[in-house]
């Protein structure tokens, strides 16, 4: 029997009377880089912050387990000395610290070498970078590195990197894949949400969501067919009931 870091099962929220996760079941090996896809609204911020435990992404119900363990009710905090991390779609400001303190901040022990690697692994050069404060002078690209560098310094378990690539140019979103193969080499589960199916191609396995459900789990190669073919903003019924009827059949 196959054993699982992290498994999702028949999660659903509500938010104000609508339903934002819609019985979510998800699977995690250890060290699996698992990809999940999605339209813009389709619920993958909302399930990794329901994942990470943020204030009011409380499910109604299901369960989130870690290692067998359940950990639905435990806090933010809690979820994070486990191991579990999520780096931001818009990466959190800490007005004047230097670069190399802020992805310090993280780590269970000041480990300075580490923090120089991670700016390398980031394509940011530790000289030019590490000393400059984390202010408005720097670009979105340059926070969002900066929030990776710290996601990748902490050695984390999981990671939930929610769109990595977003406001990333093209040249350093190989600089993005490369540092995600990195962490799960080094031990690392990522859940990676985007919503560029060509990232998917560094995935083990990869998720389609839509409406608030996994519509779609399959290699990346599967997924991302079946994105291109079936996904726009608003599927009409009949198209969700044929794309289940699609994922019925390729599982038989
Ligand atoms: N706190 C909330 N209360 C009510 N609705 C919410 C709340 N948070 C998110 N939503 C709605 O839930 C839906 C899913 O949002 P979410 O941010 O999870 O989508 P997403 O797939 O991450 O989209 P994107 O790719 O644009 O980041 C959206 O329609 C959004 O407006």
């Amino acid at each position: 029997m196959d054993s699982y870091l992290l498994e999702v099962k028949n999660l659903y929220l509500t938010r104000e009377g609508r339903v934002l996760l819609n019985n979510v079941n998800l699977s995690l090996k250890p060290g699996e880089i698992h990809v999940l896809l999605g339209l813009n609204g389709s619920g993958k911020s909302t399930l990794a912050y329901t994942l990470m435990g943020c204030a009011g992404y409380t499910p109604d119900r299901g369960e989130i387990l870690f290692e067998g363990r359940d950990i639905t009710p435990l806090s933010l905090s809690e979820r994070a000395r486990l191991g579990i991390t999520l780096a931001w779609q818009e990466p959190a400001r800490f007005e004047g610290i230097p670069v190399g303190k802020y992805i310090s901040l993280g780590m269970k022990e000041p480990d300075r070498q580490r923090v120089l690697e991670a700016l390398e692994a980031v394509a940011l050069p530790p000289a030019q970078y590490a000393y400059r404060a984390v202010d408005k002078t720097l670009s979105g690209g340059e926070r969002k590195r900066i929030e990776l560098a710290a996601v990748y310094a902490m050695r984390p378990r999981l990671a939930i990197l929610d769109e990595p690539d977003s406001g990333i140019d093209a040249l350093s979103l190989t600089d993005i894949e490369h540092l995600i193969r990195r962490m799960a080499a080094e031990g690392s589960t990522i859940l990676l949400i985007t919503h560029r199916d060509e990232l998917a191609e560094i995935g083990d396995c990869a998720s389609l969501m839509c409406l608030g459900s996994i519509a779609f789990i399959g290699n990346p190669q599967e997924t991302r067919r079946f994105y291109r073919e079936h996904c726009r903003l608003h599927p009409t019924p009949l198209e969700l009931m044929r794309m289940g009827l699609e994922q019925e059949e390729g599982q038989a």
